[in-house]
């Protein structure tokens, strides 16, 4: 181990630059102390055949503070207490949406990491803010919708070209499975490639700090320069009602995994291109109000997508093979839960590859879901309690009802079966979103 943590003394945000002509973004960031290091990360954006009507320099302000978000995964390397933004130029509410997302974003890291508490370093800016921008409404026009390869993305996409609208999908990094799922809907794709520094991988093998990032948050700000790039209009998320959920309290406040996909994180985001960029009705999630369960039942009206989603986050790591369900995992576990009462075994099964109600082996986890366990699993899942209501409804259904994991569960909750009407009907309501301009609020009640 040669990376010591407690050598850093701050890191600094250098520089963030887009080129115009290749649609190349650079953005550099070096740790003071233990060896100086230096990181560059890249993203290639798309270009317009032509550039004539972009608005350059409302780009460059969203770049800015792009690069202030990417900047965490090297900030985690050793945390350090001061964070610099040099040259960067970044308003007052910018700089307070990059705290609350190191707080809160990072959170789960620092929890894991066993540092003393949640990340406050002081931050610094040495760049003058920018000049307010005078402001331009994005919800006019078509939207760009980032795609994860999973049910969610599906259920967006659908119902926004159900509602009349032209949805252009959008990947960071896309895997064959975006791929095949961008295919299988028709609508054309915009492919964006991010490249970390691998510098940060080899510290990561030489005693760095690593853990959980708000990517979310990177990949909605990378969605939003792409969209200023091709005259589009909102980034459309297909974050959920339950992704607001903490996933653990400590120190007496919520550690949330999903943070970045949070209601407070996507509010935060708006506000903060408001006051960075002059943007309004740039980044919203049509799906905001719903529980997976309502947006599983979305789902689950085309089977379009059945042989091409994969919702198991194994199948995303850089470099991954597979292009699978890996069935074993506490996101396979919640996904097949969530799809159970919407849809026949065989076609669960299908999707899945596997009954994973069948499987003995998948108990412990299905009792993490459901609460009987300490906290619900680090992992895009959902809240406990609709955990249990789609258990209640599987227990119900003789499709389900026999398998090895429900005889099991309800041996041990004898009332399962019979459920909570109250919790049901929760679970079904729609709760707090942003409210959406007309076409869009159409579009998220299209098919969900
Ligand atoms: C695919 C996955 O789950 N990866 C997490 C995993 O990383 P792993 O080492 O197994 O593989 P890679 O993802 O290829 O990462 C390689 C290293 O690079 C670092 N890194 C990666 C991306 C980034 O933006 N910054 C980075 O520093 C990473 O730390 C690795 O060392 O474990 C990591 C450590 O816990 C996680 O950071 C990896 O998570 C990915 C960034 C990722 O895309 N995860 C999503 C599936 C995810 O967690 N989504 C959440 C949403 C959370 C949010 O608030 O946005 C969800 O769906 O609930
Ligand atoms: N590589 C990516 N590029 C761009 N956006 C992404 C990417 N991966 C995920 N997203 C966005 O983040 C959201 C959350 O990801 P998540 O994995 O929860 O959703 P999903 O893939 O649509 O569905 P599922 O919950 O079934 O996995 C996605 O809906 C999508 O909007």
């Amino acid at each position: 181990m040669t990376f010591v943590v407690d050598d850093v003394t701050a890191f600094r945000y250098r520089s963030a630059r887009l080129d115009r002509r290749t649609g190349l973004a650079r953005f550099d960031y070096s740790f003071d102390g233990a060896g100086d290091h230096a990181f560059t990360e890249t993203v290639q954006f798309a270009l317009p055949a032509s550039d004539s009507a972009v608005d350059w320099e409302r780009v460059d302000a969203v770049v800015d503070l792009l690069g202030a978000v990417l900047g965490l995964s090297y900030y985690k390397a050793a945390a350090p207490a001061r964070l610099v933004i040099e040259h960067p130029a970044l308003t007052v509410g910018a700089v307070d949406y990059l705290a609350r997302t190191l707080r809160f974003g990072l959170a789960e890291f620092a929890y894991r990491a066993g540092l003393a508490g949640f990340l406050e370093p002081v931050i610094e800016t040495r760049a003058t803010a920018p000049t307010r921008r005078p402001v331009v409404d994005l919800s006019t026009a078509q939207p760009l919708v980032p795609i994860g390869g999973g049910k969610d993305s599906v259920v967006s996409v659908e119902s926004l070209a159900a509602a009349g609208l032209s949805p252009v999908q959008f990947a960071v990094n896309p895997n064959s499975i975006i791929r095949r799922v961008a295919e299988v809907s028709g609508w054309p794709l915009v492919e964006v490639t991010r490249r970390i520094d691998p510098l940060l991988i080899a510290l990561n093998a030489d005693g760095a700090l690593n853990g959980h990032v708000p990517v979310t948050a990177m990949n909605s700000l990378i969605g939003v320069v792409q969209s200023l790039l091709l005259g589009l209009g909102p980034v459309v998320m297909s974050n959920e009602s339950s992704a607001s959920d903490p996933t653990l309290l400590w120190k007496g406040e919520e550690v949330n995994h999903q943070w970045s996909k949070s209601l407070e994180a996507e509010e935060a985001l708006a506000a903060a291109l408001d006051d960075q960029a002059g943007l309004r009705g740039a980044y919203f999630s049509l799906l905001r109000p719903f529980s997976e369960l309502r947006i599983a039942q979305g789902y689950a009206h085309t089977s379009r997508y059945d042989s091409a989603i994969v919702s198991c986050n194994r199948a995303y790591r850089m470099g991954a093979g597979e292009a699978r369900w890996c069935g074993d995992c506490d996101k396979c576990r919640f996904v097949f839960l969530a799809f159970a009462p919407s849809m026949s075994r065989e076609r669960l099964v299908g999707i899945v590859g596997k009954n994973m109600f069948d499987d003995a082996t998948q108990l412990q986890g299905y009792r993490a879901l459901l609460g009987l366990d300490s906290h619900k699993p680090f992992e895009c899942v959902g809240e406990e309690a609709e955990c249990t209501v789609a258990m209640s409804m599987a227990s119900r259904d003789p499709e389900w009802s026999e398998s090895v994991v429900l005889r099991a569960l309800v041996a041990e909750v004898p009332g399962l079966p019979q459920g909570d009407p109250v919790l049901e009907a929760q679970v079904f309501a729609e709760s707090a979103a942003q409210s959406l301009p007309a076409d869009y609020e159409r579009a998220r009640h299209a098919i969900v």
